[in-house]
């Protein structure tokens, strides 16, 4: 396989004692997998899901050409991946493989894949290299990127994981075009975040041609994944661990997550973000951080794209109990990402209840 010309290389900084590298953007960059892979490595997996069962064999074969033992681990779909028991089946492949220290997980999927795949590279031997093949907008933009890794519990999401950066990520364009329509626009949920906590240009340039926003073919796409990955870059280059500013990558998660366990993860993640983050610039407008103007642009970006808006007003208190397990909690203090204005994030710890509850009913049905 050979690499395109128009490759965007954006850096990540290795922090906290972690290896810098780069996230690659463009088109047929699978050539670029051998080089990454490495030499000291004798044996690759290849982790993908079912849906891309044909791209998983493609990629062990062309490693198996390059010289490595290279195996295809096939794990289920979207969510159902990110089990204790698809990371344990994981686990058991590897050991039957003889997989050792210098050996190279590659994952290559969507989010909930990447997170696995990186998961189980965290904990193989207390952390083997591995390599990020995502396939969708969302983990393009956000999972792939900045090495939180983990798994679902019966009690929450991503309950289970590490800090486990990727030796590097590839951004294959041309993968986006098999995508469903549904999972290409949730994703775009997490570059609408990176534009309202850091970049409004995103903003701009979807509200210019919203349907073209919606496409793959969309003249804009390209920049807008460009865009969103630097603003994630930039910030996990400088708090890989979450101890700071790394917790406005979580804007619109904490009713998110809330929502995705009240479904059963049936709901797609990109999606109950966007009810999050419509729940979170209600929450900034009721403390009184965010202006109107600001607040009323989250509903109207979201809906140009087709973007759910709205939840149902009688879970709230199933909601508020599912926030109790985010992980920005501290005790019993809840704790959310709010706007003091386009591109401020900040944080609102300990919101009265009845604050909470009035910018709810402003996204409930
Ligand atoms: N680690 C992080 O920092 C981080 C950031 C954001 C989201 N996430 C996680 O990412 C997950 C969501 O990821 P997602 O939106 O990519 O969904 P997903 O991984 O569930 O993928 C959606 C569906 O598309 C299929 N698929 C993937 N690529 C395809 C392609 N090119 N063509 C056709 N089908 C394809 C998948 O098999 C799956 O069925 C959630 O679990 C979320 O928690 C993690
Ligand atoms: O990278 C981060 O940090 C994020 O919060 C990005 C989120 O989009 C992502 O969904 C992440 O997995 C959520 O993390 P969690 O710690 O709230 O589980
Ligand atoms: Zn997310």
């Amino acid at each position: 396989m050979s690499t395109s010309e128009a490759v965007t290389r954006i850096e990540v900084a290795g922090t906290a004692g972690t290896d810098p590298y780069e996230v690659l953007v463009g088109r047929q960059l699978l050539g670029e997998l051998g080089g990454l892979v490495g030499d000291k490595a004798k044996r690759v997996a290849v982790i993908h899901p079912e849906a891309l069962a044909d791209t998983g064999d493609a990629l062990r074969a062309d490693l198996a050409e390059q010289g490595y033992e290279a195996v295809a681990i096939q794990v289920p779909n979207a969510e159902e991946a990110k089990t204790a028991e698809v990371a344990a089946y994981c686990w058991k492949a590897l050991g039957q493989t003889g997989f050792t220290r210098t050996d190279v997980i590659v994952g290559v999927g969507g989010g909930a894949t990447t997170d696995l795949a990186g998961f189980v590279a965290a904990t193989w031997l207390r952390g083997v290299r591995w390599i990020a093949v995502p396939t969708t907008v969302l983990a393009m933009v956000d999972a792939a990127v900045g090495g939180k890794t983990g798994i679902n519990t019966a009690e929450g999401k991503n309950l289970v994981g590490a800090f486990h950066p990727p030796a590097g990520v590839l951004c294959d364009l041309a993968a986006l075009d098999s995508l469903g329509v549904h999972d290409y626009v949730s994703g775009l949920a997490e570059i609408v975040k990176a534009g309202f906590i850091a970049d409004p240009v995103i903003l701009d340039l979807i509200e210019g041609d919203p349907e073209a926003a919606r496409s793959p073919e969309g003249p804009h796409t390209a920049e807008l994944i460009e865009r969103a990955i630097r603003v994630k870059a930039e910030v996990v280059s400088s708090d890989l661990k979450e101890s700071g500013l790394r917790e406005i990558l979580n804007y619109g998660h904490t009713l998110a997550h809330a929502i995705e366990k009240n479904e059963r993860y049936k709901w797609r993640h990109g999606a109950a973000v966007a009810v999050g983050m419509r729940f979170a610039a209600e929450l900034g407008r009721v403390a009184g951080r965010l202006d109107d103007a600001t607040a009323d642009r989250h509903t109207e970006v979201l809906r140009s794209l087709g973007l759910p808006l709205t939840y149902r007003y009688d879970q709230w208190p199933k909601l508020l109990e599912n926030m109790k397990v985010d992980k920005k909690s501290r005790g019993d203090l809840l704790r959310f990402i709010v706007l003091d204005g386009l591109a401020r994030p900040t944080v609102l710890e300990g919101p009265d209840p009845a604050v909470l509850l009035a910018a709810y009913g402003e996204v409930a049905e």
